[in-house]
């Protein structure tokens, strides 16, 4: 439980081609919630369609690694030859403005928030099943054979790490993912303890 009136910090992470992204999207287009999306920094150059500053802050190499020197990052990891990292700046500010603030991120990153953020709230997304997975990953089409194999192995072992997460959400349907999600927020806000304040205070006025 959490015992000051900070936002709360949500931690969404899971395997490559779980749905992380697109349930995160399903998310934001239904919050009636005070939520907040961090947007990472990466050195992975930008998709087209991808702005910069709302889907990631793209940078060099050299300027991650000199915020990675300067300690800018709340947590960064290395994915399939990119640098990705949460600016640690701009999660402080808005979870001391009483935001909750959701981090996208993959397993590496999330394990070394758990370590730092004691009140955070860990969810690991799941696939219904590993053919769901592979199938998920070979349409989206953005990785080769070889890629999708290695990502598959690589998520045989984050299954392992599942255990240290706060909750398991299957990503059968992107919608019902979104709203257990949803959920989770919602009960985990529900206790801390400047909900009860803000409660209490409502009696006193009545
Ligand atoms: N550790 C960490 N992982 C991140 C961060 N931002 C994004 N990721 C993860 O990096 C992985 C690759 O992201 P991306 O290149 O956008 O590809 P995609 O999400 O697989 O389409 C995904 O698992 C993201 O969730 C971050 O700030 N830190
Ligand atoms: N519940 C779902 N059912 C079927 N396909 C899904 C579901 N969730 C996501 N997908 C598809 O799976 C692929 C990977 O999703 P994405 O959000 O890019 O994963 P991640 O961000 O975890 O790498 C995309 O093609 C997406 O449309």
């Amino acid at each position: 439980m959490k015992l000051n009136d900070r936002g709360l910090l949500v931690v969404i992470s899971g395997p490559s081609g779980v749905g992380k992204g697109t349930v995160r999207k399903a998310l934001f287009s239904m919050n009636n919630h005070d939520l907040v999306y961090s947007v990472s920094m990466t050195t992975r150059k930008p998709r087209e369609g991808e702005v910069d500053g709302k889907d990631y802050y793209f940078v060099s190499k050299e300027e991650f690694l000199q915020r990675i020197e300067g300690k800018q990052f709340l947590e960064y990891a290395e994915f399939v030859g990119n640098y990705y990292g949460t600016p640690l700046d701009k999660v402080e500010e808005q979870l001391d403005q009483g935001h909750e603030v959701v981090l996208e991120i993959e397993v590496e990153g999330a394990l070394q928030v758990r370590e730092k953020a004691k009140d955070a709230v860990f969810i690991f997304i799941a696939p219904p099943s590993k053919k769901a997975l592979y199938d998920r990953l070979k349409k989206r089409g953005t990785e080769s054979d070889e890629v999708i194999l290695s990502r598959m192995q690589k998520a045989d072992r984050e299954f392992m790490l599942a255990h240290k997460y706060d909750y398991i959400v299957v990503n059968d349907d992107v919608n019902n993912a979104a709203d257990r999600i949803m959920a989770i927020i919602r009960a985990e806000h529900a206790k801390t303890e400047r909900t009860i304040h803000t409660y209490m205070k409502l009696l006193k006025e009545v």
